[in-house]
């Protein structure tokens, strides 16, 4: 789907990563990682790469019940990314009985992290049969081992990441309150899935911190209170105001423009 093109050009010779090198195209059938190796192409030959933008990355950080889902609930209602749970695509795999589902079930029970190869082929697969170009990747990476996995088998990078910041008292009280019939919402094990966050995913943050990427979001208050905050970040990325879904009650609604494609 996406494809990555180099150009001989001493202004290109900066960085390959840069987004102002990339394009995308779509291209059913392509697997992501190969789709998106580099190729390089001399313009002197008459060769001229299409305009377009590598797919907008979003992902989603925060503590067991900080409010990740809740709020990328909201940011697709808003800016039409597709939302991509890791820990969805992981219960879907129990839920089918797949090759993987009872291997999965037994690390999610004891909140730990799945292996990064089975969980970045999940996402993988959605990101190759996706017709989006905009993604909010919700619960991942949940380690550094995750993220170094996602660099490689995708060769992608997020454009921006959230940390959803939310004291452990108020997420483990949101955890027992959820009522959605999780393994995993309950005190033994959320005990050890807060264990994980930190010293696991902890790492990660500070990665994307020292990168410039972090945005951190104090996820205390309601709903409302914490999306104020979450807007001016998207808002702020051009490449998304042609938003697939407009939700006309968004304080941004009006000034979005609607693309029904
Ligand atoms: N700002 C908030 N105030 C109070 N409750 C909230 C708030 N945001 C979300 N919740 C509730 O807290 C629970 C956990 O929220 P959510 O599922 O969004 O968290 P999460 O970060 O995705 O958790 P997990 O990592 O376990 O999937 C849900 O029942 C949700 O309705
Ligand atoms: O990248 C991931 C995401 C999740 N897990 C496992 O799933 C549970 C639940 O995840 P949520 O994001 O909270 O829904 C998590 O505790 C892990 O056991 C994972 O291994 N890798
Ligand atoms: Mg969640």
């Amino acid at each position: 789907m996406w494809r990555r093109v180099a150009l001989f050009s001493p202004m290109m010779k900066k960085s390959s990563s840069s987004r102002s090198l990339t394009l995308n195209q779509k291209g059913f059938g392509l697997k992501v990682g190969e789709s998106f190796a580099t190729e390089i192409i001399n313009p002197e030959e008459g060769v001229s790469p299409p305009k377009e933008k590598a797919p907008f990355i979003t992902f989603v950080l925060g503590g067991p019940g900080s409010g990740k889902g809740t709020q990328c609930e909201r940011i697709v209602e808003t800016f039409g990314l597709t939302h991509l749970s890791a820990g969805d695509l992981l219960r879907r795999e129990i839920a089918f009985n797949t090759k993987n589902g009872a291997m999965i079930l037994n690390l999610i029970k004891e909140g730990k992290i799945v292996p990064s190869e089975v969980t970045v082929k999940l996402i993988q697969k959605e990101l190759e049969s996706s017709d989006s170009r905009k993604f909010l990747i919700d619960g991942f990476p949940r380690t550094e081992e995750n993220r170094v996995a996602f660099e490689r088998i995708i060769r992608a990078d997020p454009d921006v990441v959230l940390f959803f910041d939310c004291p452990e008292e108020e997420m483990v009280k949101r955890v027992l309150n959820r009522n959605q019939g999780r393994v995993d919402d309950n005190i033994t094990t959320m005990k050890k899935r807060l264990k994980i966050f930190e010293a696991l995913n902890r790492p990660v943050i500070d990665y994307y911190e020292n990168k410039g990427k972090l945005y951190t979001i104090n996820a205390v208050g309601t709903v409302d209170d914490i999306f104020q905050q979450v807007l001016p970040i998207f808002s702020s990325f051009e490449q998304l105001k042609e938003c697939r879904h407009v939700n006309p009650k968004s304080p941004l609604g009006s000034s979005l423009v609607e693309n029904s494609s």
